[in-house]
């Protein structure tokens, strides 16, 4: 064998001595000096075991007791358990890790859920509605829409239909009252969507003043042997429960056919349906408003609703807010994080949010609103029945009013989500215009400053910043976005994205 040189410096004799006699083949005559690769006790092995296995998998060698012990019959070998899921289990979970796009995952089977076929890539709203549709299988909760089938309508419903269970409800105090989380499996994908239902009256021992906001499917009975304790865990209860207080909901009673006010008198419930930001709701990015929009959904939603009496003489009823958030898990307008952190690179570059998604092979916006359409059915918001009291949507994006619509929705009414920041800079350049109190204006402007800090967060404040103004701007000129846009900045030489 020839010598050769390794990095650190010629190798030297023994060493190759040592390799050989620990990697070449074994020669039947030869006496080893050194113990092999395939001894019984191999060191190299037993610390690369070590450091790989499970504390439940391999041999317990703390209860080794020597080699007499170990011949004895009534010594147990203990049973080697993996850990680790089947191969299967596991590429799902590292797809799940590394953000696939949605719809080239396999949907989780959940409950009574069957899957449904995997999808290729969710197709946005807009590009689908270009595309030539199969004849429509309409499901049964959208018949009672307009017989005339629009293309966009027949998009959603060539699907297959979203079925979506209610697994888990439980309260959350918010810096804006109380709300109750909802946690979904559905078998379009293998998310866990969300609802953040706001409906403090449901607390009360009184009767609620309209219906109720609750999940049919999280009420229903999931099976015979299911006990009051069963249900009240995963949040099939009525009230608020504290230990002298625990009593599930009883899906055999029917509910009340009337409430405290008539349904006309209240406005519909104000509901959002918003989209996971992991940089704006956790990073506290400043980069989008997501953050901000998500705390001002919550907030909106839990102001308490003035209701006018019919009486000109009687004073007007104040009932606590009622709606809800549908969370859902489409990172990045669907695009997933991984993308979504290489188009914030592009936008540094220059590019704004739409082309940066484009240069990526995405589209601009490739979420989709079935899920959410189903959500909003179990929570009994808004379905397309003339007699329901519809929603009202929180949005400046058209096309989330259009694919609710199109979902079998009512929505009464579109609501503005005017930024925080441009809100603030509108009430500063009235008190500039009409050279009013120049304290206060400082006093606003110091406010805005101090504000900054965890402003994107829930709780939080205004978000300003160069990085924001292109994104909001990108929304209104590029993306349709119901919005007016701020006019302050655009005789700077600040380009408009
Ligand atoms: N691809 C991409 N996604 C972004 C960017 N900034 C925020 N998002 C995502 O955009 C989604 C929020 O959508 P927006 O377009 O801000 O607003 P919208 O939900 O369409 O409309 P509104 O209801 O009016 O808020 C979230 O999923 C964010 O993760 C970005 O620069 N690029």
């Amino acid at each position: 064998m020839g010598a050769f040189h390794h990095s650190s410096g010629p190798v030297e004799t023994s060493d190759l001595a040592l390799l050989d006699a620990l990697t070449g083949p074994i020669r039947p005559t030869a006496k080893s000096v050194l113990p092999r690769r395939d001894a019984a006790l191999d060191p190299l092995l037993i610390a690369a075991a070590a450091a790989s296995r499970s504390p439940q998998g391999a041999w317990d060698w703390t209860k080794w007791q020597g080699q007499d012990a170990a011949n004895k019959s009534e010594r147990k070998r203990l049973a080697y358990v993996s850990r680790q899921a089947p191969r299967r289990q596991r590429l799902a979970a590292e797809s799940k890790e590394n953000d696939i796009p949605r719809g080239t995952e396999t949907p989780k089977t959940v409950g009574n859920l069957p899957p449904a076929t995997p999808k290729k890539r969710r197709p946005s709203l807009v590009s689908t509605q270009q595309k030539a549709i199969p004849e429509p299988t309409i499901h049964a909760s959208h018949t009672s829409q307009s017989d005339a089938i629009s293309p966009s309508k027949v998009l959603t419903q060539t699907a297959p239909t979203v079925e979506v269970k209610c697994m888990a409800r439980t309260r959350i105090p918010t810096p804006h009252g109380p709300a109750f989380l909802h946690l979904y499996h559905n078998n379009r994908d293998s998310k866990e969507h969300l609802a953040i239902v706001i409906d403090p009256a449901q607390f009360s021992e009184d009767p609620t003043p309209a219906p109720p906001i609750r999940s049919h499917s999280l009420d229903a009975v999931w099976n015979e042997n299911e006990t009051e304790m069963d249900r009240i865990t995963r949040g099939a209860y009525v009230g608020r429960l504290s230990p002298t207080s625990q009593r599930a909901s009883d899906p055999s009673t029917p509910p009340p056919s009337s409430y405290r006010l008539p349904k006309s008198a209240i406005p519909a419930p104000l509901i959002r349906i918003h989209s996971e930001c992991f940089t704006g709701e956790t990073v506290g990015s400043m980069r989008c408003d997501c953050g901000e929009q998500l705390d001002e959904a919550i907030r909106q939603i839990s102001l308490p609703i003035t209701v006018p009496s019919d009486h000109p003489t009687a004073k007007p009823t104040t009932i606590p807010g009622r709606g809800a958030v549908i969370y859902l898990r489409q990172e990045g307008r669907g695009i997933g994080l991984l993308s979504k952190i290489r188009a914030y690179n592009l936008q540094d570059l220059g590019h704004d949010t739409v082309t940066a998604n484009l240069m990526l092979g995405h589209k601009a916006d490739e979420r989709g609103y079935e899920i959410a359409g189903a959500i909003l059915r179990d929570l009994g918001l808004g379905s397309s029945e003339a007699t329901s009291e519809g929603v009202r949507v929180l949005t400046n994006n058209p096309d989330k009013v259009e694919a609710l619509e199109n979902e079998g929705i009512r929505v009464t009414e579109r609501v503005p989500m005017i930024p925080r920041s441009w809100q603030q800079r509108k009430q500063r350049t009235e008190a500039k215009k009409s050279e009013e109190d120049k304290e206060a204006i400082t006093a606003l402007q110091k406010e805005e400053k101090e504000r900054i800090s965890g402003a994107t967060l829930i709780g939080g404040n205004a978000v300003h910043g160069e990085d924001l103004d292109k994104y909001l701007r990108t929304k209104v000129l590029r993306m349709g976005h119901m919005l007016p846009l701020w006019l302050e900045d655009t005789v700077s030489d600040t380009p408009i994205y």
